[in-house]
């Protein structure tokens, strides 16, 4: 099979580079350049050293590698979500976005001008078809045939599974994706990558936001996004300090608010923006913090890895990024929207992030939370 493999420069995308070439694929390395430090955000920005890591394992491994400018693309497609959310309030997820619109989208679309039948990155996640009549989950990425069924599994390693990332994608881009390592403990991975002596085998994991690389998303944002000072108040409105900007905060935050608490132990956490007053809400911890804890909220933007979620039906729910999913009720509303029940109350859920739906190991799919209704 023709495969593009796109590769970051990091060790995951290098060894599964390295898994399609032992698996005797006719197999090409990308990179995708995205984003430069144009804008000179402080902070250490490695995109050039990123190519050339990537380039030196496609020689290493005797593939051919080329590096795509997708940057109008990006900054039209993830970077204006991501700033446009922050500015209303919201808080988006780039490294979704950047999945389902740039590696799986624009990638894509060009990778099949080039004639690649499928495009594989080095996410952990697990790659499953079924020929009709078959159980899932038979872990396999070849094609299948034209009425397989395809599905995302959790990756292997429960450390690093990174489907919460991979929601949002379609039905037909599940279809063309693979996902080489996502059998591999990130331990296996590493040893394999030093038994075939990869240049990117002790390179160390990458931090923060995709394009953003080593930058932290607050110096990101005051690039873009002027700070825009108000009152820190608690539950009774009572002032405790001054915030920079409702876009700097994330609801559930316990550190950076500069609000200190009298309780030993117990630290004041954030629990509402109020954009109309340009209020950050903050209250002490505990099991029962008013605004903190939730059940019930409702979805938009409801997309279907699969089968359409148009049923209502039980589920597991993921909030964000490395929290466990809590079972709850999924009921569709018919408009792309849902509403979801939580078996037990989850804390800090948070309008505009992704929401990913689970029925055990199996991705679903994703939603965006929109409202979220407290007790
Ligand atoms: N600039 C890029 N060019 C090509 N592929 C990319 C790029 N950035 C990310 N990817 C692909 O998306 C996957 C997941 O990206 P992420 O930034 O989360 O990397 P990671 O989990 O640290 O993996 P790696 O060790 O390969 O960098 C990568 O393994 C790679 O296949």
């Amino acid at each position: 099979m023709k495969i593009l493999a796109a590769m970051s420069g990091g060790v995951d995308s290098s060894v599964a580079a390295a898994e399609l070439v032992r698996a005797g694929h006719d197999v090409s390395g990308v990179y995708m350049k995205n984003w430069i430090n144009e804008e000179n955000i402080i902070g250490h920005c490695p995109w050039e050293e990123d190519i050339t890591d990537a380039e030196a394992v496609a020689q290493q491994l005797g593939i051919p590698f080329r590096v795509v400018n997708l940057m109008t693309e990006y900054r039209e497609k993830v970077v204006k979500y991501l700033l446009e959310g922050y500015q209303a309030g919201i808080t988006p997820n780039p490294d979704v976005m950047c999945n389902r619109e740039m590696k799986f989208g624009v990638l894509w679309d060009w990778a099949q001008e080039q004639g690649f039948e499928a495009i594989a990155t080095g996410h952990y996640a697990r790659k499953a078809f079924s020929v009709p009549g078959s159980q899932f989950p038979v872990f396999n990425s070849e094609p299948g045939t034209e009425d397989s069924e395809h599905a995302i599994y959790r990756g292997a390693d429960p450390n690093k599974d990174q489907t919460y990332f991979l929601a949002m994608m379609q039905p037909q881009q599940v279809r063309i994706a693979q996902f080489p390592i996502g059998h591999l403990l990130k331990p296996e991975l590493r040893e394999r990558a030093r038994e075939l002596g990869l240049k990117t085998a002790e390179k160390k994991d990458s931090q923060g936001i995709c394009f953003i690389g080593q930058v932290k998303m607050e110096d990101f944002l005051r690039t873009f996004v002027p700070d825009q000072p108000g009152p820190i108040v608690n539950l009774e409105g009572k002032v405790l300090g001054e915030h920079r900007g409702l876009h700097l905060y994330t609801l559930g935050q316990r550190k950076g608010h500069g609000v200190a608490s009298p309780i030993h132990k117990q630290a004041y956490v954030v629990v509402a923006k109020r954009p109309q007053t340009n209020e950050l809400v903050v209250a002490i911890e505990n099991a029962d913090t008013p605004l903190l804890w939730a059940r019930k909220a409702t979805l938009h933007s409801i997309s279907s890895t699969g089968l359409p979620l148009n049923e209502k039906r039980l589920l597991q729910a993921q909030p964000r990024y490395r929290c466990p999913a809590g079972d709850a009720t999924f009921r569709p509303l018919g408009d792309g929207r849902a509403e979801l029940e939580y078996k037990e109350p989850q804390r800090a859920l948070t309008p505009g992030q992704i929401c990913a739906l689970y029925d055990g190991e199996r991705l679903l799919g994703g939603a965006v939370f929109e409202t979220i209704q407290h007790a």
